[in-house]
């Protein structure tokens, strides 16, 4: 496999550069056209971008299905199309704690200055005046501050202004009472906030929510003489309303780090108005931010370009690091028996409904199934089309196609140390290329387990196996009888085929038995044949896992 491609599509710091070409070739262009970027990205399996790249459906629809991930060096992921993203099975990861600190602080630096008039001074000095009487400025001390939107960069403006000897409230309808009551800040109504503050400072996402939150009503509801602060997107106010209400007075100031439409044109009337501080979008641009962020979406992206599952992706399922690495062999075993299933199934006989049933002993809510939900969805539609499956696009995928994918959880008395102590996967209503597979309540049944870290096949059908899930399988369902496994194991060894493991399990002695041999090579189509001739051997079936 050659090394993947990482397009850097904006400037990120230089040890997350040194990561990736560890990893990756890196291909760093900088201030591409849409048009531009629409022509390299088929070339690409990774994209980073900051918030200077607007990563559009069109972008993914030019990708054609090379584009694996894309890495937003910085936390805010509204330029990016999430559903095109998900529905081209593109994962998209974000970096959402490395600026946090370094947006909080240019948060507080644009209060301080905006209340001192810092920046008209300072233009006013360099212009040759000497104005103390015109920058008379406002105190913090004992002023209401309202923090809306209490996140992570929110709580760490809260933080600091309270040491600033502010009063601080906050509005966030998701945000839990302890968290506020630890920073000693009061989780108020939009309302409230709105009525009673003296600062309003804005730290939420912008969502179709959020958009144009602060318009003409919003501002008609703030205290006459409000002061406002926008590191988090310029789209979550109605830029023209504040316009008008700057001009009335309703707001006396506002210190802006960030635009409907970056940069904003030039003769903006926000931008030039004398009771508005403005910024170029710098709230992150910190050296120790963006050398965290460089680190913290590198990290990200050469995960997921390995198949890692990430731990900030933002259009999968968030699952911890610690479940990541606890569930790991589990999912190689969700996707492997999921492979398995479908070769099981006889051509022509189309899978319609696939039951997961987990035996565990953990309560439900400590056994999160998403990800061997996907990974089974993956194992089944991946050998039998071209689509790329993975934890972001799996549901969607299975969906498309017809799949309806249940699961049911089974109560196991074990340890609870153990997450899951097996997964069967049964596929109703099908024909199977090898009967033995079918249980007796006519489904395909394959079951697995994980021992020593390492997926075990231990059903199949009604049979107990057990035969680690690597390399390759055949199965063989044969009249049990004395020296069969010398038998095959001749056969393959004629042909150098190495057997890594090999399993019998029989539903009473002499009986009907079948054979798991566990292959490193994929024997020839004579070889299968020699095998299948052996006149004890009823049915077999190859498998690549
Ligand atoms: N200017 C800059 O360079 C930077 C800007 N940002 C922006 O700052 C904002 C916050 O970032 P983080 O704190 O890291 O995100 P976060 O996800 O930790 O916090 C966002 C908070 O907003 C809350 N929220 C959502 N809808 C809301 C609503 N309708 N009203 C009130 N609260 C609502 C959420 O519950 C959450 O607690 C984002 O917009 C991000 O893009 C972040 C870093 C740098
Ligand atoms: O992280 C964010 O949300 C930011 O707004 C920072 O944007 P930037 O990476 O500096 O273009």
């Amino acid at each position: 496999m050659p090394n993947p491609t990482v397009l850097v599509a904006e400037k990120l710091g230089e040890a997350g550069l040194a990561l990736l070409r560890e990893f990756s070739n890196v291909d760093c262009s900088y201030n591409l056209s849409q048009e531009e970027l629409c022509a390299k990205i088929s070339l690409c399996d990774a994209l980073i971008v900051r918030s200077g790249t607007k990563v559009t459906r069109e972008v993914f629809e030019a990708a054609r299905s090379r584009l694996k991930v894309v890495g937003r060096a910085g936390v805010g992921i509204d330029n990016v199309d999430l559903q095109a993203a998900t529905e081209h099975g593109c994962l998209v990861v974000n970096a959402p704690t490395a600026n946090t600190i370094a947006a909080a602080e240019h948060g507080i630096a644009l209060l301080t200055s905006m209340a001192r008039n810092v920046a008209q001074a300072d233009a006013s000095m360099k212009a040759g005046k000497w104005q103390r009487n015109k920058y008379v400025g406002v105190s913090l001390v004992g002023k209401t501050l309202a923090v809306m939107g209490f996140g992570k960069v929110g709580s760490e403006v809260a933080r600091r202004a309270k040491g600033l000897g502010m009063h601080v409230v906050a509005h966030d309808p998701y945000a839990p009472a302890d968290r506020a009551r630890a920073i000693g800040v009061e989780l108020v109504s939009f309302d409230e906030a709105m009525s009673t503050s003296d600062f309003i400072s804005l730290h939420m996402p912008l969502t179709p929510t959020t958009s144009k939150i602060f318009n003409d009503d919003t501002f008609g509801k703030m205290k006459k003489g409000v002061r406002i602060i926008n590191v988090a997107r310029g789209g979550v106010i109605d830029e023209d309303a504040l316009v008008r209400a700057l001009d009335n007075g309703t707001v006396a100031q506002a210190a802006l780090d960030v635009f409907t439409k970056e940069p904003p044109a030039a003769d903006s009337k926000l931008v030039q108005h004398p009771n508005v501080t403005v910024t170029p979008h710098l709230g992150a641009s910190t050296m120790e931010a963006q050398e965290g962020v460089a680190i913290e979406i590198a990290e990200a992206v050469v995960g997921a370009l390995k198949g890692e599952l990430a731990a900030t992706a933002v259009n999968a399922p968030m699952v911890p690091a610690e479940v990541l690495s606890e569930l790991a062999p589990y999912v190689i075993l969700a996707e492997k028996l999921g492979r398995l299933a479908v070769q099981l199934v006889a051509g022509g006989s189309g899978i319609k409904g696939v039951k997961i049933v987990y035996t565990s002993a953990r309560d439900p809510d400590d056994l999160d199934t998403r990800i061997l939900r996907a990974m089974v969805t993956k194992g089944i539609i991946e050998p039998i089309s071209s689509v790329f499956v993975n934890l972001v696009n799996a549901d969607y995928t299975a969906k498309q196609r017809g799949l309806r994918i249940s699961e049911e959880r089974i109560f196991h008395d074990g340890s609870a140390e153990i997450p899951v102590d097996s997964i069967q996967l049964h596929l109703s209503n099908v024909e199977s290329k090898f009967a033995s597979a079918i249980s007796d309540s006519g489904d395909i049944r394959v079951e697995g387990r994980v021992k020593d870290g390492i997926p075990h096949l231990t059903l199949v059908g009604s049979f107990a196996v057990d035969v680690s899930l690597e390399g390759n399988l055949i199965l063989c369902r044969q009249v049990d009888q004395p020296g069969m496994i010398g038998r095959v194991g001749n056969i393959l060894s004629e042909q150098n085929v190495n057997i890594s493991f090999m399993s019998v399990g029989r539903t009473a002695p002499k009986k009907q038995a079948i054979m798991a041999i566990g292959v490193d090579e994929e024997p020839e189509k004579e070889t299968l044949k020699k095998i299948g001739d052996i006149p004890a051997i009823e049915e077999f079936v190859f498998l690549k896992l």
